[in-house]
């Protein structure tokens, strides 16, 4: 569930970065309804209406919807974070690809899904950056996938996370000729969890830390780190790179002993 899958183009050599297409599954299609997170564990089906946030919190997309060419009601959404694994919204079609003239950087707290109010996590950001290129998948939501899509994501990347909405042009991987417009959530440094920028360990050291309601900051951290894997060594993001290194430099330091685990 949850993000599509990448397949291995038949007759590829294990371990070598191949291009992959990318399809989603039918069977993937979250179940999750549209709405507040719920925490783990308490997860049910509940009805759209009782989602909806008060309207003092919803925060409305201020981009408008980015349109292409072909059904009018269709829209494409770039994620580039936990989006990229857990969209939790139902989608006709995903592509793997990149936008240009933005770099991601973990440089947004988060005190809900990887953190707390004490121990705000760190989760990804946009920004601009002229030489920039970041990674990621988009989703294609038609009909009314789009309504049920926008009002889930408004809840978790807006009222619970500080993001905005903003248009990207997005480039699939497979036809970079042929780029589609899309609709993004980027954290802006007015909003007020945003952290900005620190040494890669010190960002290491808080995601090390930090645990939310979706789970630990590590883990945010890996699978981002694995997506990035799978697309390929034409796609590379020196900041998650260094930011993984120094937790893996760290790792022995937070692992108990063998004695303190009374292993021996
Ligand atoms: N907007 C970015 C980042 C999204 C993101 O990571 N948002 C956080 C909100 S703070 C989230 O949804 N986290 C869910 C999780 O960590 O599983 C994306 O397109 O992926």
């Amino acid at each position: 569930m949850g993000g599509a899958q990448l397949e291995r183009p038949s007759g590829a050599r294990p371990g070598v970065c191949v291009r992959r297409s990318f399809r989603a599954h039918a069977g993937d299609q979250p179940r999750r309804p549209p709405g507040p997170i719920p925490v783990p564990g308490t997860m049910k089906q509940e009805s759209a209406a009782s989602n909806t946030p008060p309207a003092s919190q919803s925060a409305t997309p201020s981009a408008q919807f980015p349109r292409n060419d072909g059904d009018p009601q269709a829209l494409w959404i770039f994620g580039y974070g936990s989006l990229v694994w857990r969209p939790d919204f139902a989608y006709s079609d995903s592509r793997v690809g990149f936008v240009r003239g933005y770099s991601r950087r973990f440089w947004q707290g988060d005190t809900f899904h990887r953190g707390s109010d004490k121990m705000p996590g760190r989760v990804v950001t946009l920004l601009e950056d002229h030489e920039g290129c970041t990674w990621g998948v988009a989703y294609q939501v038609q009909g009314e996938q789009v309504s049920e899509a926008l009002k889930y994501l408004n809840v978790r990347e807006a009222v619970l996370g500080g993001y905005d909405t903003k248009e990207v042009t997005f480039y699939p991987q497979d036809s970079p000729d042929q780029p589609l417009k899309a609709l993004a959530y980027v954290a802006t440094p007015q909003n007020p969890g945003y952290l900005g920028p620190a040494p890669e360990e010190a960002i290491a050291t808080q995601i090390l830390a930090c645990r939310g309601f979706s789970g630990h900051n590590l883990e945010y951290l890996l699978r981002l780190a694995d997506f990035m894997q799978l697309c390929g060594p034409q796609a590379q993001d020196e900041h998650l790179a260094a930011i993984v290194d120094a937790v893996g430099t760290m790792l022995p330091c937070f692992c108990p002993t063998e004695q303190a685990l009374a292993l021996v």
